[in-house]
């Protein structure tokens, strides 16, 4: 294997783990922030770090469309261009194609697509995925697939999951191997326990450095992801890391860790957070909200962030309703650091055999309300 996994303690289905790669290590389970175009929006690489996260994720759509991937590669790659020394994780593009692009179009070959910057036509191809995020220099390549958005027939679904399965393998036939690299495979297959079954059997016979379950957070509830994971996890090597992608909300990080899920992805700490929405121990808060204007509280007195550590609700508060830059940065800066406190509390309750106390308490904090 390329990428070592090493899994340190377990508590049920869930796994503290280390994952060391070319660019450093990663423990899990672990949130990785989403680092669209080159950056974590209104967060400096230091800054990232001081909330305590390892790894981000770069976003293949957007960077083969600007700067393009051959400009990032001329510049020595991702993690020298936006000056992030530690692991990248890219996506393939395939599931941005679908939410951003105009006129896409699926094919046996890959993806067509016209930018929604300005139009101009692209082919996204399973070995023009590989080759792109290999010119980004990702730390962790992952396939290119089709997501299906749910509720969908189990034809569609199949068929999508099939066509994934047959990505995966010229994927891996492009990969360049490398130490220290990996490329990951993604299980599709709706919220159907024997298309789920095929779809992970399918990708542990080709063979990769870690799984992905993809085709959820895609309009199903929280009851039918947590119910997939169930009927997944489970048919994964124990050895290898899992990524869920695109979640989640706090408790939705939870509830996927203890069903064995070790990396996640999400855009709500920092999208929400640049509009006004903080995340606490005790549920979320709107900062924009009128209740705020004059309150001289932190926005969560335990949180150890630059934000709660120096500043009022109040002032954050007007920050955001002004639209100032110092808003988004210290509201992501908060959302980012509950995140990564969230982690860290479940990668230590995994390891003294605490994890159902744990997520008790995490779910009696969010009810507490009163904030
Ligand atoms: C939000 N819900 C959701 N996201 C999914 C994503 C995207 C994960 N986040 C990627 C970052 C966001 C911007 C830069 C990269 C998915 N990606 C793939 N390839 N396949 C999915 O089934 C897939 C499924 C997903 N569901
Ligand atoms: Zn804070």
């Amino acid at each position: 294997m390329t990428l070592r996994f090493t899994v340190s303690a377990t508590d049920g289905a869930a796994r503290r783990g280390r994952l060391e790669t070319a660019h450093g290590a990663i423990d899990t389970p672990a949130f990785m922030p989403v680092g669209t175009a080159a950056t974590v929006k209104a967060m400096t690489p230091e800054a990232v770090v001081e909330t305590g996260a390892q790894i981000i994720l770069g976003n293949t759509y957007h960077l083969m469309l600007r700067p393009s991937a051959e400009r990032v590669a001329k510049l020595g790659g991702l993690h020298r261009f936006m000056n992030w020394p530690g692991p990248i994780l890219t996506d393939s593009g395939g599931f941005q194609v679908m939410s951003l692009s105009q006129l896409n179009k699926v094919s046996e070959a890959g993806v067509s697509f016209q930018s929604h910057i300005d139009g101009a036509k692209y082919d996204l191809t399973p070995e023009r995925s590989i080759e792109i995020q290999h010119l980004l220099d990702a730390t962790i390549t992952m396939q290119l697939d089709e997501c299906v958005k749910l509720p969908a027939d189990d034809k569609r679904v199949s068929e999508a999951m099939q066509l994934s399965l047959r990505w995966a393998e010229r994927c891996k036939t492009a990969f360049k191997l490398r130490d220290g690299y990996g490329l990951f495979g993604i299980v599709q297959g709706g919220t159907n326990g024997a298309l789920r079954e095929q779809s992970a059997k399918g990708l542990i016979k080709t063979g990769f450095d870690g799984y992905a379950v993809g085709g959820l957070a895609v309009g199903e509830t929280q009851a039918e992801m947590f119910a997939t994971l169930d009927v997944t996890t489970p048919h994964l090597p124990q050895d290898r890391p899992r990524y869920l992608m695109g979640v989640g909300k706090p408790s939705d990080l939870v509830g996927a860790v203890q069903r064995g899920i070790d990396m996640f992805d999400c855009v709500m700490p920092t999208r929400s957070g640049r509009n006004g929405q903080a995340f606490t121990r005790r549920g979320t808060i709107n900062i924009r909200n009128a209740r705020h204007a004059e309150d001289p509280r932190p926005i969560d007195e335990h949180c150890r962030c630059p934000a709660c550590r120096n500043y009022s609700r109040a002032y954050v508060h007007h920050l955001v309703r002004s639209d100032e830059i110092l808003g988004s940065m210290l509201m992501t800066a908060h959302n980012l650091t509950y995140y990564q406190d969230v982690m860290q509390g479940l990668r230590a309750a995994i390891a003294e055999g605490r994890l159902e106390a744990f997520a008790a308490g995490f779910h009696a904090g969010e009810a507490s309300g009163d904030i």
